[in-house]
């Protein structure tokens, strides 16, 4: 499970660790730890040229001493010093080593760009002259390493208010700053290298976690050699309409191919036609006005991809959700709910699966201010909606009363293609059936759709009905990795 911090988390960390070490050890601690991912990155490190932006806090500091170690090793090292103060010492060792200071206009193309800007000390838009030195480091053309943080970048929410620089990898001290993993700071921070400088053993429960490969093939539900496809769970998808029959046939190929025992399909004539055709597997029902109940036992319901907002749509979302089975509520029925809240008020495990707009209906928020703030955000839903809530977008994360939110890191924009949202409620729905509790459920399910969409993508675009087919290569291949038996 990786974990992630607030600053003032971090901070407090900090502090219990610098009373026990000498003074300044874990600024050098740092400068180690960056200096050598630099030196990981740099083709050769001896006759690079590496430019440092300095700004006037400690993470300036760490950016100093590093541009030290770097020249001490050949590298022709240069410091734009942008604060109204500079790390003394470091500048002292940078000048020591052989680095010199120079103008913001001489930046040109360096080889290596390090943005010792602002750290966890940063709050708000980037102020000049940092905001036209985010701009140069953009412009420039050379590698990009954030020194804790991308500059500008909230590191304990990810929130960006303004310039901020954008960095291809980042290295971060001592705990995974929140705002790395959620956007748009974690699309400005790219890849996250984490240097240890000890201070593991003085961090406090985690506000938010991500789950690792590891950490999905364990909660993976795997059939036993007893198991029949009741025992592994049945799932009923109660999606599509006649406008929107596409939709039923995505949700039920995600919830197929993630593993279902067996999958029940119920929805109108054309939606039946078009499951049955693509899934034959997918046991349907037509449904009128018939009871939900006619459809046969479930052990949890997929409610609401392209179902509509009709009268009849209604009348199942409100049989379906005054049941005791767990359900996903998902796309239209996040519309119906979102008129009548009280139809979120059960016991039975529920998982509410928005993107930025529906969420938005739901809690009456511009869904601009949602992707700004997600953390807040779905925190806030999980308050006022007493459920399980998933927020989709460019970072997927999943809240509940009580737990770290899940933050999930194997997204990618080529999922950004209609459709794939019901895919996931398919997914989430066959792993609620087969028992995982709906935090398990949700981010699991995501974890697998952003690697399946990979997968099915190679960077190319793909069709959601794609995303539903990588699944199982997916799965294969998380188990392979894990050790796991057949
Ligand atoms: N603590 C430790 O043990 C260790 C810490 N380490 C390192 O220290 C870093 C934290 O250092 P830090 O606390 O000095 O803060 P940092 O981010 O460098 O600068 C803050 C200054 O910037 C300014 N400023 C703020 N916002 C701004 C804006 N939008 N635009 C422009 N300016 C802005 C603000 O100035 P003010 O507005 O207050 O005048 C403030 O003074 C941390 O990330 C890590 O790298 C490591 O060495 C490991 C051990
Ligand atoms: N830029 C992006 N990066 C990563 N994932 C994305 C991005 N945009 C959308 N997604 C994912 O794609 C899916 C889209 O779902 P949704 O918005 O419900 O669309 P639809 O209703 O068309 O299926 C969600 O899982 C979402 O997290
Ligand atoms: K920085």
């Amino acid at each position: 499970m990786w974990t992630a911090f607030t600053s003032d988390q971090v901070r407090q960390a900090e502090h219990a660790l610098m009373a026990l070490v000498p003074d300044g050890e874990l600024m050098q601690r740092a400068a180690a730890g960056l200096a050598a991912v630099c030196a990981r990155l740099l083709p050769g490190v001896y006759g690079s040229r590496v430019v440092l932006l300095v700004g006037g806090g400690d993470n300036g500091g760490d950016t100093l001493y590093a541009g030290a170690r770097l020249a001490a090793r050949g590298a022709r090292v240069e410091a734009v010093l942008a604060g109204s103060r500079t790390h003394e010492g470091g500048l002292e060792a940078l000048k020591r080593a052989g680095g010199r200071v120079i103008e913001a206009g001489e930046v040109g193309a360096p080889d290596l760009i390090l943005d010792g800007l602002l750290g966890i000390g940063g709050k708000g838009g980037l102020r000049e002259p940092y905001a036209t030195l985010a701009r140069i480091a953009a412009e420039s053309g050379a590698l990009v390493v954030a020194v804790d943080v991308p500059s500008g970048v909230d590191s304990s929410t990810g929130e960006v208010a303004g310039e901020a620089v954008k960095a291809q990898v980042t290295v971060t001290f001592g705990a995974r700053k929140a705002g790395l993993l959620v956007d748009p700071g974690a699309e400005r921070a790219g890849i996250v290298e984490l240097v240890d400088i000890g201070l593991t053993a003085h961090l406090p429960e985690p506000e938010i976690t991500a789950l690792t490969a590891a950490d999905v093939a364990g909660l993976l539900p795997v059939p036993g050699i007893e198991s029949d496809k009741y025992r592994r769970g049945v799932v009923g998808v109660l999606a599509g309409s006649d406008r929107f029959a596409g939709a039923a046939v995505l949700a039920v190929g995600g919830a197929v191919r993630a593993g279902a025992g067996m999958v029940r399909f119920a929805g109108p004539e054309d939606a039946v036609h078009q499951v049955r055709a693509r899934w034959p597997e997918a046991v349907t029902t037509l449904l009128k006005e018939d009871p939900v109940e006619e459809v046969g036992r479930v052990q949890a319901w997929v409610l609401g991809p392209g179902m509509g907002t009709d009268e009849r749509a209604r009348r199942i979302a409100a049989e379906v959700l005054g049941t005791d089975l767990p359900v996903i509520v998902d796309a239209d029925a996040l519309t119906i709910v979102s008129k009548n809240p009280k139809l979120l008020h059960r016991q039975a495990p529920t998982l509410i699966t928005p993107h930025a707009g529906e969420l938005g209906r739901l809690l009456g928020v511009d869904p601009k201010d949602i992707e700004a703030r997600r953390i807040e955000h779905v925190r806030r839903a999980v308050e006022e909606l007493q459920v399980t809530v998933l927020l989709k977008g460019s970072t997927t994360v999943v809240a509940e009363q009580g737990r770290p939110v899940r933050v999930n890191t194997t997204g990618t924009s080529w999922l950004a293609t209609a459709g794939t949202g019901d895919v996931l409620s398919g997914i989430s729905g066959t792993l609620l059936a087969a028992g995982l509790a709906p935090y398990d459920a949700g981010s699991v399910a995501a974890f697998l759709h952003g690697l399946a969409a990979r997968k099915a993508a190679e960077g190319a675009p793909i069709a959601a009905l794609d995303v539903a087919v990588s699944l199982p290569d997916v799965i294969r291949h998380l188990r392979t990795a894990a050790n796991m038996d057949a």
